[in-house]
Parts: structure tokens; C-alpha cells; sequence
């Protein structure tokens, strides 16, 4: 990229950088053999000519947008497979798919759950059935849990699988028009196979809701079998490549060995034999909401790094009169947008880290039978999915208004990345249904601290904040730490009191818990900001690197902490020993750490090494050719390809001349 000719404010931006670029990447990807391996990856992808669209895609139709990304897709499997044959090489598909598909692949719920539930819910028999067959797509598959009337509450499902013992089958039924499967990806036309996830019944019983592989597409004709109904559900706000479908069954017969059995288990004669713990039925789940966090870290990097570029070209306005007018990047107000997109980008990718591990912890413990740390990994990815899709869609929003009209511009990118960031806040658990979640745990951990007990480390601060709840501020990182965990714990206590008082007020726990409900979400996103801010500063201070590269990522985790203290001040005023004064030294700490980032905001964004071809933006490449991107792309409107459209002669022509009549 060094031999790029740049736009010259990107070259002065470059030069003034105090730390070395390529050590933060090699820190982000793990390694400068990772670096090296990605690059070549990548490199590798976007030379492939097919991948490359001859036409913008906005200006193609739904139905010609789809068939293009299935046509890209399943080069792109090709490619990798070829590709991670050759080199032993597992690639991260999300960051090349981002350049090759500019909205998401047809095959996302393929790899991202299909595969993933044959093998977390699977017996070792179904998987050697179905894996390798899922693997090298000889079977294409979906995740098909959400129905028209129920995505949220999904023991309310209203697909059933009913067991018959005679011929040892399941027979789906969706009786009513909400028991409609209603989002899966790559359903609409894509898939052959799904995992349906139904109410099991058996001799007229309800056993819950469980697993179920189902063919549902001839695999010569890709016919719908007999049985099935299926379809796309039509265009969305973003997601318009995922194909999302509906789906329903009418007497669907499937083999009794179809329900994936790694839990719970239905035998020959219709004994329904319980799991270890029902709730492993949504492993799943927990496991995609992990992967969020991390994607989160991923779309507010695509937003920063074209915002932060696109600032530093564009000049707009004075701040001195008898000055040239300035980089827009120089408005205190412009870095006040920009920067928490950075840091939070570095937040979120080392939080996601830190809780991939917890997860891998909790398989292997539940592999040996042991689920303690169960609840507690539940209630961490519930509230950190929940806030970090909400905060990277406000981040991604924020960037893009920063780039004034042109972030309106589709060929900015900023809308695509919009619309499939605001996705997660949605998909995988509605943020505040997955934020009361880890308020049931909180509120448990609370009582717990009450009766003396030792608590998960997670929520180990509500027994430290029993013990002592006047701990004098301190205006250091590990003193806004502090603060974090004390405001979360009042907001944890409040919201528990609460309950107590409807409670004693006559109301019984489920009314109390509704009335108190808006007190606890509160409380579990303030636990969430807890963690984020304790996680990402430890992972800092541990981070081995050069003084200069360390100064900068701390001066953004700092810069992390302090703009959430400050954005949430009131609640600091509350439930911490914080002044009026104190919060006005974290306001000028807060203007100095923006002083301090802004030489480094080029070089920063240049770290996340995200490709022109991923991040698909005229204002965010990296030579900054910002106003020849905008006119090249303009000009390949349809529009602009005749000198006159026709519906000059058909329409306006006559409406003028009868205006002179
Ligand atoms: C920088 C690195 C970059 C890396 C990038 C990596 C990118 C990776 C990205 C990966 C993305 C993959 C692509 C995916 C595309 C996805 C597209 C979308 C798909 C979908 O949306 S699928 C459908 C998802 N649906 C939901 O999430 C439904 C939400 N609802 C529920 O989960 C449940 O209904 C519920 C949890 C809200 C409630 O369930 P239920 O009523 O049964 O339970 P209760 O409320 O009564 O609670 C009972 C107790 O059970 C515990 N519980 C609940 N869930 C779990 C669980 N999953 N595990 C463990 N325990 C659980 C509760 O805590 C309760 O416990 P208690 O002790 O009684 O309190
Ligand atoms: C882009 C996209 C892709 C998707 N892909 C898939 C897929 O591949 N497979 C699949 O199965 N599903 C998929 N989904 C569905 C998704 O998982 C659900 O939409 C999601 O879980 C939310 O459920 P819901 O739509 O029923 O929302 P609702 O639950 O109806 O939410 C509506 C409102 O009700 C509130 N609410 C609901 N319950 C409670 C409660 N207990 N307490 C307080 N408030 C409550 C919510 O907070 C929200 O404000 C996808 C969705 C989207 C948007």
C-alpha cells in the first residue's frame, strides 16, 4: 500500500504517527506470520476476477443481487477450499466476505450455525453422518428457530415433532400461520437442509423444544419435498444477500435418528431420555453471541476506518478566521465522534477474546460433565452481546453522520455497514430480552452476597461492595474501574429492592419483576460496562509492547473509560463517592487524551489493515482519492449512461406543455 500516490493530508497524517503501524497489526491479528498469512489470504481473494462485480451492486435487483452473491459464494467456497488445502490455513471468512459479498453471504447461517449445531448438539454418529457432508456443502443448511409468533420467547414455539413409535418417525406440523418459521438465512432459495427447532411431543406430551436436521429441498431438482412450504420473506433495512426465509411443514415425516440427540434422547420406543441440562438445547446460541462481540469489534473498525479517513481529506469551515480552512479530523467535536470508535473497536476485540476463552473453559468442562460456570458464561455473552451490538450500531450511526452528506452516500458504505451492524442488536436475543437474562443472574448473585456466599469472579464485586460501599474515588483507570463496579452494584441492589417493595406491596414475583424491569435492565448493562471497562483495561496494561505503541493503546482504553464515566455521570453521582470536581478533572482528562490520540488517528485506523476492497468505501480508502471515488462512482448510475431517459419525453415533456396550455 506504501507505493499508493495518497492524498497529501493522508501522507502528512502518516508521517506524524508515533508509533509503528505494523506492530499494532501484527498485535491485533497475533502475530506477524498471522499478518503475513492473512495479507496473502486476502490478496489471494480479491484477485480472483469473478469475485469482482462488473456492476454496482445497488443498482441490480433484489432477485439479480441474490443470484449474484449465491454465484460469488460458492466461488468463494472454492477458492478457500482450495486455498486452505494448499496452505493449512484456516481463514476468517467475515473480513474477505465483507469485500466480496459488500452485504452478507447466502451462506452465513450455513457456516455460522448449521455446521455449528450439527457438532454442538449432535451425537458422534450424527455427526459423522452429517458433518463432512455439511463441510464441503454437499448439503447446504440454516438455523430455523424463529417463527411469526415467537423469536424472543422460544419455549413458546409452536412447531411440533410429533413422535410416532410405529415407524419410528417425527412428523412436523405447522398448524397455525404464526408457527411459521420466519428469518432463517439462506432459507428463501438457497438451502436444502435446516436445523428446525421444534416442540417435541410424545403419546400427546410435551418434552420442550428441540433439534431437528430436515431435508426440505430435493438435492437434483431443489424442489421443496412434498410437505414443505417454503420462501424469502422479502427486502429488510439490510441483510438483502442473507436470502432470509419461511418456512412450514404439513405432515413432514423425518427418521427418529433426524433429532440431534447429543442432549436429550428419544428411543426406538418413544422414552424420551432427559440431557444433562435442558438449556444446552440453546448452545448455539451462546456460542454465535460470543462471535457478536467480535463482529462488533469488526464493524465498528470498517465505520472508523472510513470516517477517521474521510476526516483528515476533507476540509470544511475555520477555526481561525485568517487561517485556511481545516481539516474537519481538527474539530475537537469531530475527534469527540471518532475516537470512542476506535477504542471501542479495541475494547470489544479484547473482550471478545477474553470470553472466547471462558467459553472454550465451559466446553470443556461441560464435556466432563461439569456445568458450574454454565450460568455465569450465559449471563456474560447474554448482557456483552446485548451492549456491544447496541454501542457499535450507535458507533457505526455516529461515524457516519460524521461524514456529513456524503455518509449518506451509499457508495460511503456507511449505510451497508450500518444496516448489518444494527442487525445483532436484534438477532441472536433482542438486546433487552438477553439484558434481563443476566438480570435474573444478578439479582441471584446479589441474594447470594447477602447469605455470605462466594460468587462467580464475574459478579465477585457485589460481596466487595457489601463489605464496603464508601470506597474514596480515584481519578486513575483502576479507580473509574472501581467506580464501574460500584455503580452497577447499586444499580443491582436498587432494582432488587424494588422487587422487594412490590412485593411487600402485595405484588407476587413476576408482576414485581415486570414493574422493576426497566431498574434492572439498567443494572445489567451497567454490570456489562463493568466488565467491558475492567476486561479491556487489564488486557491492556498486560499487553506486552513497545513503550511508544503501549502509551497509545492505553491512552485508548483510558480514553474508553472516561467517555463512558463521563456519558453516564449521573449514575456515577449516585452510587459513587465521585465529586462534582472530579468529574470536571475527567473532562479535561477527557479533552487531553482526545489532544493526545488525534496525531495517531490515521495511523490508528491504518491498523485495523482493512483492505479497500473490504471496506468498500469512496470516502475511507487509503489513498484518499475522496472526491474522484465519489464522481467515479456517480457516474455509473444507470441514469448517467444516456444523455436523456426517456421518461423525459414520456412524462416531463407533457406536463410542461400542459402547463402552457
Ligand atoms: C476481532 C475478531 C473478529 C472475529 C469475528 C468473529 C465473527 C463471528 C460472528 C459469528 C456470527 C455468525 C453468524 C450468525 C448469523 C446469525 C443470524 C441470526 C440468527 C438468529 O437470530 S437464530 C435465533 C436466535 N434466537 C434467540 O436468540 C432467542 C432468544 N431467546 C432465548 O434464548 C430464550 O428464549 C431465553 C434465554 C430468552 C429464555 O429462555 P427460557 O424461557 O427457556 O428460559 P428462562 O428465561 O425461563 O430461564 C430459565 C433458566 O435457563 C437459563 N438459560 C436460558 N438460556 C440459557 C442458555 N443459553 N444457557 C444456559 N442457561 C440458560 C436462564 O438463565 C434461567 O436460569 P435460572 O437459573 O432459572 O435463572
Ligand atoms: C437480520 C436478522 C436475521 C435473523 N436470522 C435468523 C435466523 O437465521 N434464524 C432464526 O431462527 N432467527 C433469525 N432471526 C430472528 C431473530 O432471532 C429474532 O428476531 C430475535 O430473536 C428477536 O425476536 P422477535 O423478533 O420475536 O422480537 P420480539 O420478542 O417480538 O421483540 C419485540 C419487543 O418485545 C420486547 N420483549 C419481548 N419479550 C420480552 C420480555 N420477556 N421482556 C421484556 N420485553 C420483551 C423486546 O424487548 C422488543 O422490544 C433474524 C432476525 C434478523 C433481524
Amino acid at each position: 500500500m506504501a507505493n499508493v500516490k495518497c492524498n497529501p493530508d493522508l501522507v502528512r497524517e502518516r508521517a506524524k504517527c508515533s508509533f509503528d503501524v505494523n506492530e499494532l497489526i501484527h498485535l491485533i491479528d497475533g502475530g506477524e506470520n498471522a499478518t503475513k498469512e492473512k495479507r496473502h489470504f486476502e490478496e489471494t481473494i480479491f484477485s480472483v476476477k469473478e469475485l469482482q462485480d462488473a456492476v454496482p451492486e445497488e443498482y441490480l435487483s433484489h432477485k439479480d443481487r441474490y443470484e449474484n452473491a449465491v454465484r460469488k459464494a460458492t466461488i468463494l467456497r472454492d477458492v478457500c477450499r482450495e486455498y486452505m488445502k494448499k496452505y493449512n490455513y484456516k481463514p476468517n471468512r467475515f473480513r474477505v466476505g465483507h469485500g466480496v459479498f459488500k452485504d452478507v453471504s447466502p451462506f452465513l447461517l450455513h457456516d455460522g450455525m448449521f455446521v455449528a449445531t450439527i457438532i454442538g448438539q449432535g451425537t458422534p454418529e450424527q455427526q459423522a453422518e452429517w458433518l463432512p457432508k455439511a463441510e464441503n456443502m454437499q448439503i447446504i443448511g440454516t438455523y430455523a428457530q424463529t417463527e411469526l409468533g415467537h423469536g424472543s420467547f422460544i419455549r413458546g414455539l409452536e412447531t411440533r415433532a410429533t413422535y410416532d413409535p410405529k415407524t419410528e418417525e417425527f412428523i412436523l406440523n405447522n398448524a397455525t400461520l404464526s408457527s411459521f418459521k420466519w428469518w432463517p438465512g439462506g432459507l428463501g432459495s438457497t438451502v436444502n437442509h435446516c436445523i428446525v427447532v421444534a416442540q417435541l411431543f410424545i403419546n400427546g406430551k410435551s418434552y420442550g423444544i428441540q433439534p431437528f436436521i430436515v431435508q426440505i429441498r430435493d438435492l437434483n431438482t431443489h424442489k421443496p419435498l412434498p410437505g414443505v412450504k417454503v420462501g424469502e420473506i422479502g427486502p429488510k433495512m439490510g441483510f438483502q444477500t442473507a436470502n432470509n426465509g419461511f418456512l412450514g411443514f404439513e405432515n413432514f415425516r423425518i427418521p427418529r435418528m433426524n433429532m440431534l440427540m447429543k442432549n436429550a434422547q428419544v428411543l426406538k420406543d418413544g422414552t424420551f431420555v432427559k440431557g444433562m441440562n435442558e438449556k444446552l438445547t440453546y448452545g448455539t446460541m451462546v456460542m454465535v453471541r460470543v462471535g457478536i462481540v467480535g463482529d462488533c469489534s469488526l464493524n465498528t473498525s470498517l465505520a472508523a476506518t472510513i470516517a477517521v479517513r474521510y476526516s483528515a481529506v476533507r476540509h470544511q469551515s475555520k477555526i481561525k478566521a485568517k487561517e485556511p480552512e481545516v481539516q474537519i479530523l481538527d474539530y475537537v467535536t469531530q475527534q469527540h465522534k471518532l475516537f470512542i470508535a476506535i477504542a471501542s473497536s479495541h475494547v470489544f476485540r479484547n473482550v471478545y477474546s477474553w470470553l472466547s476463552k471462558s467459553y472454550l473453559n465451559v466446553m470443556k468442562d461441560l464435556a466432563q460433565g461439569k456445568q458450574d460456570h454454565l450460568p455465569e458464561l450465559h449471563a456474560t455473552a447474554c448482557c456483552l452481546k446485548a451492549v456491544c451490538s447496541r454501542d457499535a450500531g450507535s458507533v457505526v450511526e455516529e461515524c457516519r453522520l460524521a461524514c456529513g452528506g456524503h455518509g449518506y452516500m451509499t457508495s460511503s458504505n456507511l449505510p451497508l455497514v450500518y444496516g448489518f451492524t444494527i442487525a445483532t442488536v436484534t438477532y441472536e436475543g433482542e438486546q433487552t430480552v438477553l439484558l434481563l437474562q443476566t438480570a435474573r443472574y444478578l439479582v441471584k448473585a446479589w441474594l447470594a452476597a447477602l447469605q455470605g456466599k462466594v460468587l462467580a469472579p464475574s459478579v465477585s464485586y457485589l460481596s466487595d461492595w457489601l463489605k464496603n460501599d464508601n470506597v474514596r474515588w480515584q481519578n486513575t483507570p483502576e479507580g473509574i474501574v472501581k467506580g464501574f463496579q460500584h455503580v452497577a452494584a447499586g444499580k443491582v441492589k436498587a432494582a432488587y429492592d424494588t422487587i422487594q417493595k412490590y412485593i411487600k406491596l402485595g405484588k407476587d414475583y413476576e408482576d414485581a419483576w415486570n414493574l422493576a424491569s426497566v431498574q434492572l435492565m439498567k443494572a445489567s448493562e451497567a454490570h456489562s460496562r463493568s466488565i467491558l471497562c475492567e476486561v479491556s483495561w487489564g488486557e491492556v496494561i498486560r499487553t506486552s509492547a513497545s513503550p511508544n505503541l503501549l502509551q497509545v493503546l492505553k491512552q485508548l482504553a483510558q480514553l474508553y473509560l472516561v467517555y463512558w464515566t463521563l456519558e453516564t455521570s449521573g449514575d456515577f453521582l449516585v452510587y459513587s463517592n465521585i465529586s462534582k470536581d472530579d468529574i470536571a478533572i475527567l473532562r479535561e482528562k477527557y479533552e487531553e487524551l482526545l489532544a493526545a490520540i488525534r496525531p495517531n488517528a490515521v495511523g490508528l485506523v491504518d491498523a485495523f489493515d482493512l483492505r479497500d476492497e473490504i471496506l468498500h468505501s469512496t470516502l475511507g480508502s487509503y489513498d484518499g482519492r475522496v472526491y474522484e471515488r465519489l464522481m467515479e462512482e456517480a457516474l455509473k448510475s444507470p441514469l448517467n449512461q444516456e444523455s436523456v431517459n426517456a421518461s423525459f419525453h414520456k412524462y416531463l415533456k407533457p406536463l410542461m406543455e400542459k402547463a402552457k396550455l
